[in-house]
């Protein structure tokens, strides 16, 4: 028998992804041999494949576990929901809050479930842009509410410790589907977003 029939999918994957680390570190003029690095390859697999483990998540069912039927019509909120995802170009961390409204059409999703969507789409390789269209697309989609909004605002790593290096740069993304087209509503949701008793 091989040794790797006993490993899952997932540690084949780590198997794979620290050999590859292994070579990183050696190509950087480091000896992967030595105490200190000897897991290396192995953790930052691992810490890659954390980043990363949205691609086997589905928005979608996640929203649908927990969508009940009920009359409120008025927006709900959820905001400041921190998120860390990683930018496509750089392989570097960007960072920072997202916050996500809707406007219920018959059913309201557990709460939860909306910070856990963006875990679904933040934990892989993106741009900004994406992760809020694909937000807002999945709640649309499933929730069928009559408005979704979502505005994300970041920081990213690829802008700060190298390249432009602007530590203090915020990049704000928005994105909006039906009620929130309108100006007064899409206003009515930007004001308690930046209000601090919301
Ligand atoms: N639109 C967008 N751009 C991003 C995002 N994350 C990183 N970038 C940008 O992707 C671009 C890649 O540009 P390139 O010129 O190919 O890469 P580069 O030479 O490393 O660019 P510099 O970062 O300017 O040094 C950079 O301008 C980054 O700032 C994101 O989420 N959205
Ligand atoms: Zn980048």
């Amino acid at each position: 028998m091989q040794p790797n029939e006993l490993l899952t999918h997932e540690e084949e994957t780590t198997d794979v992804l620290s050999g590859h680390f292994s070579e990183i570190i050696s190509g950087l003029g480091e000896d992967p041999n030595r105490d200190g690095l000897l897991k290396t390859p192995v953790r930052a697999a691992k810490a890659m494949q954390f980043f990363t483990q949205g691609y086997d998540m589905d928005a979608e069912n996640i929203l649908r576990s927990a969508m009940f039927a009920e009359d409120y019509s008025e927006m709900v909120i959820v905001k400041d929901i921190e998120l860390y995802s990683l930018c496509e170009h750089h392989l570097l961390p960007f960072f920072g809050k997202a916050h996500v409204a809707y406007i219920p059409d018959g059913y309201i999703v557990g709460l939860s479930k909306i910070p856990r969507v963006i875990e679904v789409f933040s934990r892989r390789l993106q741009v900004q842009e994406r992760l809020t269209d694909q937000i807002l697309q999945s709640i649309q989609k499933t929730l069928n509410p009559l408005g979704v909004a979502v505005v994300i605002e970041c920081q990213h790593m690829c802008m700060m410790m190298r390249g432009v290096q602007k530590q203090s740069s915020v990049t704000t993304t928005s994105a909006f589907t039906g009620a929130f087209k309108s100006e007064r509503t899409r206003n009515e949701f930007l004001k308690l977003i930046t209000s601090s008793l919301h």
